[in-house]
C-alpha cells in the first residue's frame, strides 16, 4: 500500500472576494495524526473539504488514497473516506441504530458493524430513542461513529471532541489509536489545544489560508525556540543563581509559587524561571548534584504556546 494517503501540490482555492487557501502542499502519511489548527476563517474547512473532493480546487493536485477525489471513478475508494463535518445533523425522527444501519448501508457495510460502533461511541443503551431527543454530546458521538463506519484509511473530522465528555473524549483518543495503528490517516481539526496534543504526529498551523507551521511539536518547538520552564524546590534564588553560573539572568525569573508535590510530604516553595533549550542540559546538570534539591520540573512549550508564537510572528511580518 502507498505510504503517502494524502499529497497536496500547490493546492488553493479562491472564492470572487477571498483567497480562503492560498497555494498549500504537504502530504499526510498512512497511520500518521495530522493536528489542523488556526483562527475562525483560517481555512480548515475549506481544506477538508478540497481533500474529500465537495469542493473544487481552484490550482494545484491532491490526491487522496492514491486518487483524485473529484475524479468519476472516485466512488469505490471513497467509501474509505471518514468524516465528521463541524456541525453534525441527522434525521431527527429515527433513532440512533436506524441512521447508523442506513449510513452503514450507503458505505456498502452491515448492520452488526454500526451495532459494534454504536457499541464504541457508548451509545448503545440509547439507541432505539429518536435522535431529536438526544443531547449534544450524543449527537456528536453519533457522528463519530458514522465517521468511524468501514474501517477508514482517511478519516478526517473536524472538531471531534466537541460536546464530549472526559470519558468519552478518551475513548474517542482511543479509537483514534485503534484506527490510527491500522494504517489510517487521520486529520483532525480543533480549536481546543490542551488535550490534543498527545495525540497527533504533527501539527499544521493556517492563518488567513496560509501555512505558517508543519511539522513534529517537537520540530516546532526547536523552530520558535520559546523559553522552557523551570521550576526548583528546595533551593533559594541565589542557590540557583550562584549554582547555574550566571545562565539565568534577572529577567529570566518568574513568580515563584507554594505548591503541593507528589515527591515532597508538605507543600514547598518553588522558585520558576525561564531557560533556553540550550542551556537545558547545564542548568540540570549543576542543579541535580545539590544536596538540598528537592523537586524540579520541566515544562516544554505547549501546543498553545506555539500556536500563539506562529499566530503572532505572522501577524507581525504581514503588517
Ligand atoms: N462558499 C464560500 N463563499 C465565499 N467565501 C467562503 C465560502 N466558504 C468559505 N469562505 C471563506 O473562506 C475563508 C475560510 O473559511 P473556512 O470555512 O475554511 O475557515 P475555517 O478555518 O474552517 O473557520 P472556522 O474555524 O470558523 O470553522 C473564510 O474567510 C470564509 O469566509
Amino acid at each position: 500500500m502507498n505510504d503517502i494517503a494524502v499529497e497536496l501540490k500547490g493546492v488553493c482555492k479562491y472564492y470572487p472576494n477571498i483567497n480562503a487557501l492560498h497555494p498549500l502542499s504537504m502530504s499526510v502519511k498512512a497511520g500518521e495524526v495530522l493536528g489542523l489548527f488556526g483562527h475562525n476563517g483560517a481555512g480548515k474547512s475549506t481544506l477538508m473539504k478540497l481533500i474529500l473532493g465537495v469542493l473544487k480546487p481552484s490550482g494545484g493536485e491532491i490526491l487522496a488514497l492514491g486518487h483524485c477525489p473529484r475524479s468519476n471513478k472516485s466512488h469505490d475508494y471513497r467509501t474509505l473516506f471518514g468524516y465528521l463535518p463541524e456541525n453534525v445533523s441527522f434525521y431527527e425522527q429515527l433513532t440512533g441504530r436506524e441512521v447508523l444501519h442506513y449510513l452503514a448501508k450507503l458505505k456498502g457495510h452491515g448492520k452488526a458493524q454500526a451495532d459494534r460502533l454504536l457499541e464504541e461511541v457508548n451509545l448503545a443503551p440509547a439507541a432505539d430513542r429518536a435522535v431529536k431527543t438526544y443531547s449534544k454530546g450524543m449527537r456528536q458521538r453519533l457522528g463519530l461513529a458514522q465517521a468511524f463506519l468501514g474501517e477508514p484509511k482517511l478519516l478526517i473530522l473536524d472538531e471531534p471532541t466537541v460536546g464530549l465528555d472526559p470519558v468519552a473524549t478518551q475513548d474517542f483518543y482511543l479509537t483514534v489509536d485503534r484506527l490510527k495503528s491500522g494504517g489510517c490517516a487521520v486529520i483532525l481539526c480543533s480549536h481546543v489545544l490542551p488535550g490534543v496534543e498527545s495525540h497527533i504526529d504533527r501539527a499544521m498551523i493556517l492563518s488567513k489560508g496560509r501555512k505558517l507551521a508543519l511539522g513534529h511539536l517537537a520540530e516546532l518547538r526547536e523552530a520558535a525556540n520559546l523559553p522552557i520552564e523551570v521550576s526548583v524546590a528546595g533551593l533559594s534564588r541565589l542557590a540557583i543563581e550562584e549554582k547555574t553560573n550566571g545562565i539565568i539572568t534577572e529577567s529570566d525569573w518568574l513568580q515563584s509559587s507554594t505548591e503541593n508535590s507528589s515527591s515532597l510530604a508538605n507543600s514547598a516553595m518553588y522558585h520558576r524561571f525561564n531557560t533556553s533549550a540550550d542551556n537545558k542540559l547545564d542548568i540540570l546538570r549543576n542543579l541535580s548534584t545539590d544536596s538540598d534539591l528537592q523537586d524540579l520540573h520541566i515544562k516544554l512549550p505547549s501546543l498553545e504556546d506555539l500556536y500563539r508564537y506562529y499566530l503572532s510572528d505572522f501577524n507581525k511580518t504581514a503588517v
